[in-house]
């Protein structure tokens, strides 16, 4: 697709717009005065000490004397100038808030992030580290230390400070890694073959910057609340001045009772005003970074200036050497052009076996719908051919072996992580189930699907992904000028069809769609089906589609494989199973489901509940369920067996006759 050079110039200036954002969040009145507030204070810790009109530890005749035009603040009981003081104080205060802020917010957020986002054994430890230090009493504890390091100035208060300060804000970012690494959008970042650390810094982290800015700024405010307390206690070095310092010397020399209010009100001032800054600038942040809370509008701008970052991407290795695949006729039932092929695969969630010796070929072209009531373990299967099961799950049996351009096979069992981050997305992709899980809530929509282009086409240059993100847009039917919104300013519909877009991105040859619909209204349901459909018949993928709905199942597959209890208990084409049913379970489930058309029928449903899988049955396992067991059912487990085209794993189909008649070998 070519693009027009008005355009071409356009998308180079996407930069600014970060820029913009900022000066939006800055122009809030409150976060501006917030700003402003600070940067006077950091401003005044930097040369207060060249501005102070006197030294500040300099007595004079001038004793307890109020504001003056020789000394602006009073003096002390000694005549030293409040003013100077103040200016110098500014340094010792600031100094210790941000330097505390500092060393807190990093020890919380590799704690936080590192234990949540590897879990396991570092998790563990980490977060008892975390726990020690929770439990740890902070104030009496910061009190003690203080009390044995008097003289180890501001960095001893900034040691203490951190010591018992980020265990609080490690445990927070660790809950919210552990609840962000669930979510659909980091797998799918998993998915499309980003780096773990890309993975932390572009989606984990920025999903957190309100959290990590709130836990700097009101560090930053306690720290120095800390440090006054501290030096108003007398637990630091009293000659050192710090606003704690000047309230430490005021309360000793009774300047409350002899009304010296120009004494402690400034040093009580200026905390209390930084305190109330750093708030307002912790709002404005908040605003900036959520994109909810900001105005309607930003998210509004023409698609081509959403779609070049520069952002830094590893690249996939393998993916240049690619070959495209030779357009093939459209998928016919006696296809013999396999694409996929999963022999007697098995899934363990440790010693529950979710998945169990399951086999089936996809073809190209191929729409394969996994049906089955819920827990039989469809999502399972669908993640182990990705290789996207997470533990506890693991695949201790079968083989998957996807068929190259080329004609050869490769193991996607036997695949390495570099040969992984390849095949995800370049030959496989995956839509998840909730589009609003799925996609980055902080990345507009034309960045995530660059993403994958930028991860896997390191060759491309910006316009030519900024096209691609054009033209993937329209074959899902959005508008291109919503490329620049946000996840939720989109519509359910819209974010679905864009999670597809995601997964179209790199023309892949099979999607694996684990209800693409379920969280959508019929009609939206229709047309993202029909979509999906017409996409297929163009661009000639192949399809694994779970869904509960069994009428579309029928509409939309080829295929169907029908899973109870781990084990695909029938395969048949669409519309053998449709209109013969082998299985009982199969016909249960068709009875429990109206017809797409024809006369109303009462529905039954299947009796009893799926089977508990740590607790199957002997024999086969819907025997307890099914309306026509008979004695073998208890003593024999069904394989598949061949009926016409379909295959069902029923005894009722066994070749061995005393077998199906029940009679004793
Ligand atoms: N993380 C897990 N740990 C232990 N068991 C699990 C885990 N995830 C799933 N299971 C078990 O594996 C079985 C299959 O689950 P799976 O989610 O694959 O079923 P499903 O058919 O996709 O269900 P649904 O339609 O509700 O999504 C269930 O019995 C479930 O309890």
């Amino acid at each position: 697709m070519a693009m027009q050079p008005a355009v071409l110039a356009e998308t180079e200036q996407v930069e600014p717009e970060a820029g913009r954002l900022w000066l939006r969040a800055l122009r809030a009145p409150l976060t501006l005065t917030g700003v402003i507030i600070t940067l006077v204070f950091v401003v005044l810790a930097v040369i207060g000490p060249w501005i102070a009109p006197y030294d500040p530890s300099a007595v004079s005749d001038a004793a307890t004397a109020p504001p003056s035009f020789e000394h602006w603040l009073g003096t002390t009981q000694n005549g030293q100038d409040i003013l100077s003081q103040v200016l110098y104080g500014a340094q010792a205060s600031m100094f210790v808030g941000l330097g505390s802020a500092v060393i807190t917010t990093i020890l919380s957020v590799l704690v936080g992030v590192t234990a949540g986002y590897l879990g396991g054994t570092s998790d563990e430890l980490l977060s008892l580290l975390a726990n020690v230090f929770l439990v740890l009493p902070g104030l009496p504890l910061t009190i003690i230390l203080a009390a044995y390091l008097p003289h180890s100035g501001s960095l001893g208060i900034i040691l203490v400070i951190s010591l018992t300060g980020w265990a609080w804000g490690a445990r927070v970012l660790r809950a919210q890694t552990l609840s962000l690494r669930k979510r659909d959008f980091v797998e799918a970042a998993r998915a499309t073959g980003e780096r773990t650390s890309k993975i932390i810094l572009r989606d984990i982290l920025p999903n957190q910057l309100a959290v990590i800015a709130a836990s700097f700024l009101g560090t930053v405010t306690a720290a120095i609340l800390t440090q006054a307390s501290l030096a108003f206690l007398g637990l630091t070095d009293v000659t050192q001045w710090s606003w704690g310092t000047i309230l430490y010397w005021a309360q000793a020399d009774s300047a409350l009772l002899t009304g010296s209010w120009w004494w402690f009100v400034p040093a009580g001032l200026a905390i209390a005003l930084i305190g109330t800054a750093l708030s307002l600038v912790n709002f404005g942040i908040d605003e900036f970074i959520n994109p909810r809370l900001r105005q309607a509008g930003i998210g509004t701008k023409k698609a081509q200036r959403a779609q070049v970052s520069r952002r830094r991407t590893k690249r996939v290795k393998r993916s240049a050497q690619r070959q495209p695949r030779p357009a093939g006729t459209p998928f016919t039932a006696d296809s013999t052009d396999v694409i996929l092929d999963v022999r007697g695969l098995k899934v363990n969630y440790g010693a529950v076996t979710a998945v169990d010796d399951v086999s089936f070929t996809l073809r190209r072209g191929e729409v394969l719908g996994i049906a089955g009531e819920s827990g039989s373990g469809k999502s399972t299967l669908a993640y182990a051919i990705t290789r996207l099961h997470k533990p506890p799950a693991e695949i201790p049996q079968g083989e998957i072996r996807y068929t190259n351009a080329d004609g050869s096979t490769v193991d996607v069992l036997a695949m390495d992580d570099e040969e992984l981050r390849a095949f995800r997305w370049e030959e496989l992709s995956i839509v998840f189930q909730s589009a609003m899980h799925a996609l980055n809530p902080i990345m507009r929509i034309g960045e995530q699907i660059e993403d994958a282009l930028v991860a896997h086409r390191p060759g491309s240059t910006a316009p030519e992904r900024a096209a691609r993100v054009v033209e993937l847009l329209g074959i899902v039917g959005i508008p291109a000028d919503r490329a620049s919104s946000y996840p939720h300013e989109l519509s359910g519909g819209m974010r679905q069809r864009a999670m597809i877009a995601v997964g179209l991105a790199l023309d892949p040859e099979i999607i694996v769609m684990d209800e693409p619909t379920t969280a959508l209204d019929v009609v939206i349901q229709r047309q993202i089906i029909d979509k999906i459909m017409e996409l297929k018949d163009r661009l000639g993928f192949s399809v694994v589609f779970i869904t509960h709905d069994l009428s579309l199942l029928i509409e939309m597959s080829d295929t169907i494989a029908v899973m109870y209890g781990g084990k695909i208990v029938e395969m048949a084409a669409a519309e053998d199973f449709h209109e013969r049913p082998q299985h009982p379970y199969s016909r249960g489930l068709l009875e429990s489901f109206p017809t797409l058309s024809g006369p109303k029928k009462e529905l039954t449903g299947i009796p009893g509940s799926p089977p508990d899988l740590r607790r199957l049955p002997s024999g086969c396992s819907f025997r307890p369920r099914c309306p026509v067991a008979f004695d073998a059912c208890a003593e024999h487990e069904p394989r598949l067996y061949q009926i016409g085209s379909s295959a069902a794993a029923c005894l009722l189909y066994s070749d061995d006759h005393a077998v199906k008649m029940g009679e004793s070998a």
